[in-house]
């Protein structure tokens, strides 16, 4: 597990381009070594700020889009094009513009697709990670690239919050969320073991709202009242702020941990 950098950006609207910028380089770099790439994608507010960068962005045409794989953080479990679900607000900031292969593109389950409960498509999401990371014979499930996490002001990232039972869990890498404090209350999510198994782990956060979960997430061991603190990268875990959030990064970071 990688110990956390820190990168600070001026603003929040300097934060999302150079994150954009980031993200393609990344992307590339992947295609390069491995033919492929995975990305998991977060809601939230810089979350979708950034994807709007991608779009904008000129050197997006250095990435093959048919040749990555798209998958979710987390989201809320909403009928499909509800304008709260973090799929509508990625697909109108970023993926509708792209030459994706929508066999590729990986929705997290609504609310009306059939039948399903969050605790089906928590499963039936988990066994299609699986099945990715084995058609790529990748060394772990899932076989995610990058995962972008937002963090909220309540240091929750995905939608695992402090204290909820989401974040205990130690085998499954999808589980379903009831009674989320934010919300909607019911919400699909990677789990910790989930998140820890991508190759790099960025945290997103801007605003003075989100500086205290950002100085808890540094200096917290991983306790529950912190979950940005539990999400780590196996090769790279960076934090990438705005002055605002970065107002109380402890002036020395812990070492890695497992
Ligand atoms: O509900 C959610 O919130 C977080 C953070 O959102 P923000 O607006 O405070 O940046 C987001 O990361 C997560 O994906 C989302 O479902």
């Amino acid at each position: 597990m990688s110990a956390p950098a820190v990168v600070v950006h001026r603003d929040a609207d300097l934060l999302a381009k150079a994150t954009a910028a980031r993200v393609i380089t990344t992307l590339v770099d992947a295609q390069a070594a491995r033919g492929h790439a995975a990305i998991a994608l977060t809601g939230g507010t810089i979350g979708i700020a950034v994807l709007d960068q991608v779009r904008r962005e000129p050197a997006r045409d250095a990435v093959d889009w048919r040749r990555l794989d798209v998958w979710w953080g987390d989201e809320r479990f909403l009928p499909s094009g509800d304008r709260e679900r973090n799929e509508t607000q990625a697909r109108e900031a970023l993926l509708d513009h792209l030459e994706l292969d929508p066999a590729r593109v990986h929705p997290m389950p609504a609310a009306d697709s059939a039948a399903d409960t969050p605790e089906q498509g928590a499963h039936r999401y988990a066994e299609e990670l699986r099945a990715a990371a084995e058609r790529a014979g990748a060394p772990t499930t899932p076989a995610l690239d990058l995962v972008l996490l937002g963090v909220g002001p309540d240091a929750h990232v995905a939608s695992l919050f402090p204290q909820a039972p989401a974040l205990a869990e130690t085998e499954r890498t999808v589980v379903a969320v009831h009674g989320s404090p934010k919300p909607p209350p019911t919400r699909v999510t990677l789990t910790v073991p989930a998140i820890k198994a991508a190759r790099e782990v960025w945290l997103l956060a801007s605003g003075t709202a989100k500086a205290e979960a950002v100085g808890l997430a540094l200096r917290d061991s991983g306790s529950a009242g912190a979950p940005a603190a539990r999400a780590r990268g196996r090769s790279r875990t960076l934090f990438l702020l705005d002055e605002a959030a970065a107002g109380q990064v402890p002036s020395e970071l812990p070492p890695a941990r497992d």
